[in-house]
């Protein structure tokens, strides 16, 4: 029980810190200000995460940790490979939309010069990911001839990006399923064989 209390008190920690860095950014951001946000002192947060660079690295670690587990979760599906890259992307697309940890790290990632504390390097463990997938959709017969897997990967993580960042300044992502759909539409004819 105490351990399982502990669990989520570090999630509740967690959230909270993510919505105040992705709202008022890294330097905006105190440990107080999370406590406050959560209900507890914070020696009590301090309890669980000694430093803000801790709090930090564990939000941005939280935002990379998702993505595995949705990979899972979309191959249990059983779609060949290429469908299985787009509604990995799709569904990439709704947690940015509705995830605050999602959301507070992508923030910090955007102000790592700023930030202290070993943050990882942004992009590449995606453009790996989406390479692996669309060197399956080639062997699948599903890319289309002469599409080079590492050009497209870097491709749509640029586009990607680009989708999200525009959506969250222009209308805190509310629209954001809606422009990838557009960009992954558009990208699907260069892509599909
Ligand atoms: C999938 C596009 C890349 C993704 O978008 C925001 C962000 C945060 O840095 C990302 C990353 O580092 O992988």
């Amino acid at each position: 029980m105490h351990q399982e209390r502990a669990v989520q008190t570090r999630r509740q920690i967690l959230e909270s810190a993510a919505i105040l860095f992705d709202q008022n950014g890294y330097a905006g951001t105190s440990v107080k200000d999370v406590a406050d946000h959560v209900g507890m002192t914070k020696g009590a947060v301090y309890f669980h995460y000694p430093s803000k660079e801790a709090l930090t690295v564990a939000v941005v670690q939280a935002h990379y940790d998702r993505w595995p587990r949705l990979l899972e979760a979309v191959q249990a599906e059983g779609l060949g490979p290429m469908d299985t890259l787009v509604e990995l992307l799709d569904r990439t697309a709704m947690t940015f939309r509705d995830d605050a940890v999602v959301q507070g790290g992508a923030r910090l990632m955007m102000e790592q010069p700023l930030v202290e504390g070993s943050l990882p390097q942004p992009y590449v463990g995606w453009v790996d990911l989406i390479e692996l997938l669309l060197t399956q959709a080639m062997d699948a017969g599903e890319l289309r001839e002469g599409v080079s897997p590492t050009a497209a990967a870097h491709t749509l993580v640029a586009a990607f990006f680009g989708t999200q960042h525009i959506s969250a300044r222009l209308d805190l992502r509310v629209d954001l399923v809606k422009r990838w759909e557009e960009a992954r539409d558009l990208l699907s004819y260069a892509l599909r064989a």
